[in-house]
């Protein structure tokens, strides 16, 4: 696919991807695959960029290229950090390390679960490591565990036995609890009951009145359709600009 988006006029971006290319090389058939190519697009603080189009276009391939999960074959991913412009195709692994710590979230539905730590403490952890007293975290951690619906009984029990959905829980309650930079969203609302989805859009809603940036997938857009600045449709070759 080929597009070109503008940044919205006005808006400072936080991040202005540039001619992004991503190819996968699948040695074993002889075969390229381009999910993407020569995609351009900027966001600006508290702006929510919806990316949208069919199973298999690229939305989280393109979501996971500007987390540097994946290296780009060509272009940019320019992104203003606290510190500076850092181009996030090209930066160091430890730079990028720290900036996904302190600046740019990734929700996915997959919570990585650390054997042997307790939910609350998965929450809290964030906090701590700003600092904050252990016990202030903690307090914290769990009003957001209970905002995201997970029962009482589970805050001191370890997130490996689960089930997706109470780790999914987990999962926003960790990611949200500070409000990023840039924030990635990979279907979080995939399987969330009804409690917890209008959670969730109550917490985006805030952080983006706190001019978190955030780019998003969500198969049911209409939960977050309140939040959406602008679409980005990957199944389009045009430019898609859609007011919302
Ligand atoms: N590591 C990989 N190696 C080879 N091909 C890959 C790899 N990761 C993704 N792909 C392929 O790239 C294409 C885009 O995948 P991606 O997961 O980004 O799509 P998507 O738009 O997020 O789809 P969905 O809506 O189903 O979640 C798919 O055809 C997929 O098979």
């Amino acid at each position: 696919m080929t597009m070109t988006e503008m940044p919205a006029e006005g808006a400072s971006p936080v991040l202005d991807v540039r001619g992004l290319t991503k190819s996968f090389h699948m040695h074993h058939l002889g075969q390229r695959l381009d999910p993407f190519r020569d995609v351009s697009f900027a966001v600006g603080q508290g702006e929510f960029l919806l990316l949208r189009g069919p199973n298999g276009v690229g939305k989280s391939t393109l979501l996971r290229t500007i987390f540097r999960t994946c290296l780009p074959e060509s272009g940019a991913v320019i992104f203003a950090s606290r510190r500076g412009a850092v181009d996030l195709a090209r930066a160091a692994d430890v730079d990028v390390a720290l900036l996904r710590r302190d600046e740019i979230g990734f929700v996915t539905q997959f919570l990585v679960a650390r054997p042997r730590v307790a939910a609350e403490d998965i929450v809290a952890e964030p906090l701590r490591r700003l600092g904050r007293p252990a016990s202030e975290a903690l307090e914290e951690a769990r009003h957001w565990l209970s905002a995201f619906g997970v029962k009482r009984d589970l805050w001191r029990a370890y997130p490996t036995t689960f089930s997706g959905g109470e780790q999914q829980k987990v999962n926003l309650a960790r990611a949200l609890i500070l409000p990023p930079r840039l924030l990635l969203l990979d279907e979080p609302t995939a399987s969330l009951d009804a409690g917890a989805r209008a959670a969730l859009v109550a917490r985006l809603a805030e952080l983006k009145h706190a001019g978190v940036a955030m780019i998003g997938v969500f198969h049911h857009p209409g939960d977050v359709e309140t939040l959406i600045d602008r679409v980005i449709d990957l199944g389009r070759k045009e430019v898609s600009d859609v007011a919302v």
